[in-house]
């Protein structure tokens, strides 16, 4: 992997995004996992106006303490950065009893909340992006947005540029050590953080993000009846999701009209 002829790609790609957006730079989420912290080095790395927001809803603390440490050395390293810590506890609290669901009659109400919080996000985002001239930046890599649809829909999926899309999990952390992160964000283990009891992305998906590579990287041009083992397990669980996904990685379905109905 040519990690640094893809660093100074993704940082001239964003840099000559913003300049024919004409806008001032870059606002993003820094959660405490690797994504957001090699996504938010890239941002600074452009050395436009950068803004990272660090969102706690009903948040863990070692998430918090991470999100943090990461910040504090980028701001030492990029006096471009600056970074704010928006609570939105309460906000997604009040929605949580405004909406007044009870799971017992909507079993998916765990899922919906989960989901919530993360468009909460999206919509905070948007907010300090328009006010200060900053587009939202994504963080999803490529196993994420194109290969399992594991995101939320219009949460962290909703967003102006993803400038790691086309990587895959293991070449984020490979990048996360050749921009030399702290080392806690280097060792983060993927999570989504949206649950009040954690759970790991692996024990959501029941496969590691190397064992999904290793079938997206083959995908539609191997078929179930070439895999065995651990193989057609992960082959069985990438397939599944990949097929429920088709909604997330397709544009949004337009009724169209007919012409000679006009
Ligand atoms: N990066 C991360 O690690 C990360 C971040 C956020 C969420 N997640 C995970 O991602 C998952 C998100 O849940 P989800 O995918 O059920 O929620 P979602 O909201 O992202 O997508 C489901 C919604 O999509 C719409 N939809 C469903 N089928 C459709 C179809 N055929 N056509 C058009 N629209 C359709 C419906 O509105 C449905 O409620 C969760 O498991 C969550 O834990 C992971
Ligand atoms: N607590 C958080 N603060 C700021 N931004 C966050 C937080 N949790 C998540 N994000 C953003 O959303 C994406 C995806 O998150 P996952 O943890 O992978 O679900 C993350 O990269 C942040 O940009
Ligand atoms: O998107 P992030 O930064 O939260 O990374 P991960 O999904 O690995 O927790």
């Amino acid at each position: 992997m040519q990690t640094d002829k893809i660093i100074n790609h993704i940082v001239d790609w964003l840099k000559n995004y913003a300049t024919k957006a004409n806008v001032n730079g870059f606002v993003l989420g820094v959660s405490g996992g690797v994504d957001s912290g090699v996504v938010s080095t890239l941002c600074a790395m452009t050395g436009l106006e950068i803004l990272l927001l660090e969102m706690p809803i009903r948040q863990k603390e070692d998430q918090v303490n991470r999100a943090w440490e990461h910040i504090e050395d980028l701001k030492k390293k990029f006096s471009n950065v600056k970074a704010m810590s928006i609570n939105l506890t309460p906000a997604f609290e009040n929605l949580h009893a405004t909406f007044d669901v009870n799971d017992a009659d909507f079993p998916a109400e765990k899922l919906a909340f989960a989901n919530t919080r993360s468009r909460l996000r999206m919509l905070t985002l948007y907010y300090y992006g328009q006010i200060n001239g900053l587009l939202v930046c994504g963080t999803g890599n490529k196993v994420e947005d194109f290969g399992i649809g594991f995101y939320t829909k219009y949460g962290d999926g909703g967003v102006d540029v993803s400038p790691i899309a086309d990587l895959y999990k293991t070449e984020v952390y490979a990048l996360s050590k050749a921009l030399n992160l702290v080392e806690s964000i280097q060792n983060a283990i993927p999570t989504d953080g949206l649950w009040d009891v954690e759970r790991t992305d692996e024990q959501q998906i029941g496969a590691t993000y190397p064992e999904l590579e290793k079938i997206q990287k083959e995908y539609g041009t191997k078929a179930e009846a070439d895999y065995e083992g651990r193989d057609l397990e992960v082959y069985k669980i990438f397939s599944k999701m990949n097929k429920a996904a088709q909604h997330k990685i397709n544009p949004i379905p337009v009724c169209d009209i007919p012409e000679d109905w006009r």
